[in-house]
């Protein structure tokens, strides 16, 4: 079936429609050397090729035709108007296959029944509003850990007259990684357990470039590149190693507290909704009409899924936002003024009983406009990832633009640039939280795109990130507590002016110069 992606024209008659125009296919070498390389520079070629052959182009990656699109009117044709067509993803290649133990992982999952058990499992029971406000202790906590942390970095520094300032990645780092562990294993994790954890799935992910090469032509490089491959196999064993305790203990504990009928602890976490769960029947079983639970790696890949999927993304978000914070103190003039004006007065309540200084709670992020904009302002200018994962299509043959995508190419979306349209956004690589705020001062919000797509840090439509609402909460949450506890300013006698706002590609696009910054306590 030829299938439309825009609206006014729904299917070819007939007429033979070709591939979005690209580069001629690249040589074997040519796509060995593509595999090798980074996405930063995959997209600077690729913003070569949109320059040359417009918004839809093709190119071919191992053999397959790879489409991307640069256009927010067509991603939004795609991904929202045509949303079940667009939803699929390209079968695995073989690394992730085994990593994803087979395609059941949620980002990984053909657009079907499994996926659709496994998003909603984590949407309703982990994701969902009421779900997530229960894990609010374990984000004081966490504060309380990074605010410590930070402190004590700052006065070492200080203390030896070092002007270097505080490294402030890795400290953004662990306690997102905090959070998601104690959201995903319980909330009764010690910091030596989150470390063990962190040290196994940091491992894999630094690594994971590396075996790339093992998915072109893998008859052949599982035997040549034998060793590459049990290098793999042995990281995913460390896995395992750390990971399956953990999960065991959960369903140990559920078992004991049905017999018991204790309500001790009522926090439900990412583990024990998994230890429920059903998938459906594959082909093979459908004849019996079976069902079955989860196996012991399936767990395993959902929650290593869960914790890269919600770590990195928002810490890398966190360093961009402090940067610009950093870089503009205006900025940071009038957010410091709006959390002021908002918690100001319990401070002074506290002041009085002296008890030190209070934290911005959750419920009074509501109350920030300002500090909303700065937000997405910053996911707008800084996406974490500058494309989404790739997608694919459900029918045999598809035209979005004018073009055909065939069912055995990727498809994905220039995600960044999408957010830089000079056409929506005055002055968009400028940092102005501003353009979000409505003539009343309220938020415009844009993050989902359903009505049209100005920016899509989170993707768009049916697979959209469903971790959007909790990232924003961490980032609201972590943004204000940071501006209210201190005082940011660029290394100790430099200017605001030298930030350096250079990019690189890690697991998320991060700052190439990690942001190093002085800060001075506020006083109570
Ligand atoms: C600032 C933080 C984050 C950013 C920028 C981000 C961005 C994205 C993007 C671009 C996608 C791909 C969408 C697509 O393929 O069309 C995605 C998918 C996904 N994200 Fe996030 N994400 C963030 C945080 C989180 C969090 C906190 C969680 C969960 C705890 C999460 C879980 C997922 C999952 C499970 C998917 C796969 C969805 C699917 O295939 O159906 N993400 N995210």
């Amino acid at each position: 079936i030829l299938l439309a992606a825009s609206s006014s024209n729904t299917k070819t008659k007939g007429n033979k429609i070709n591939l979005p125009p690209g580069p001629r296919t690249f040589p074997i070498i040519g796509n060995i050397s593509l595999l090798r390389k980074s996405s930063t520079e995959i997209e600077a070629i690729l913003r070569n090729i949109h320059r040359k052959y417009g918004p839809v182009v093709s190119i071919r990656i191992a053999h397959r035709p790879a489409v991307f699109v640069a256009d927010r009117t067509l991603a939004h044709q795609a991904l929202v108007q045509n949303g079940a067509v667009f939803a699929d993803r390209p079968p695995a290649a073989p690394t992730n296959r085994f990593l994803s133990s087979n395609q059941h992982s949620i980002s990984s999952a053909a657009y079907g029944p499994t996926w659709r058990l496994l998003r909603r499992n984590l949407t309703a029971n982990i994701l969902h509003p009421s779900r997530i406000s229960s894990f609010s202790n374990a984000r004081r906590w966490v504060l309380q850990l990074l605010l410590d942390r930070l402190l004590v970095t700052s006065s070492d520094i200080t203390s030896t007259s070092s002007t270097n300032g505080v490294c402030v990645k890795e400290h953004f780092q662990y306690a997102m990684f905090c959070l998601l562990v104690l959201m995903c294993f319980g909330d009764k994790l010690d910091e030596p357990k989150i470390k063990d954890i962190e040290t196994v799935q940091r491992r894999l992910l630094l690594r994971l470039r590396r075996f790339n090469i093992l998915n072109f032509w893998p008859k052949i490089t599982k035997i040549l590149l034998r060793k590459r491959w049990q290098e793999l196999l042995q990281l995913r064993q460390d896995q395992e190693d750390v990971l399956a305790p953990l999960i065991e203990a959960r369903r140990n504990k559920a078992e004991s507290d049905s017999v018991s009928d204790s309500e001790s602890e009522s926090i439900v976490c990412y583990v024990d909704t998994l230890l429920d769960l059903r998938l459906p029947a594959d082909v093979k079983e459908r004849e019996k009409e079976m069902s079955r639970k989860l196996e012991m790696s399936e767990m395993v890949s959902l929650c290593s899924e869960f914790l890269n999927a919600g770590t990195d993304t928002t810490s890398t978000a966190l360093e961009w936002i402090m940067a610009n914070i950093v870089k503009h103190p205006r900025i940071q003039d009038k957010l410091y003024a709006e959390i002021k004006q908002v918690v100001g007065s319990k401070q002074q309540e506290e002041e009085e009983e002296e008890v030190g200084r209070v934290v911005v709670e959750e419920e009074d992020l509501r109350k920030m406009a300002y500090l909303k904009a700065v937000v997405l302002e910053g996911l707008r200018r800084h996406p974490p990832g500058h494309f989404v994962l790739p997608h694919a299509v459900t029918e045999e043959e598809v035209v979005l633009g004018g073009h055909a995508v065939p069912k055995e190419a990727s498809i994905n979306f220039m995600v960044a640039d999408i957010g830089w349209d000079p056409s929506v956004w005055e002055d968009p690589m400028a940092f102005k939280p501003e353009r979000f705020l409505g003539n009343g001062g309220e938020v415009v919000e844009m993050i989902t795109g359903s009505k049209e797509i100005k920016m899509m840090p989170f993707g768009a439509g049916r697979r959209i990130c469903p971790g959007h609402g909790l990232a924003i909460l961490h980032l609201e949450y972590f943004v204000a507590n940071l501006v209210w506890s201190f005082e940011w300013n660029y290394k100790a006698s430099a200017s605001a002016d030298e930030v350096d706002l250079s990019e690189k590609q890690e697991f998320t696009t991060v700052m190439k110069y990690p942001l190093k910054a002085r800060l001075s306590p506020r006083s109570p």
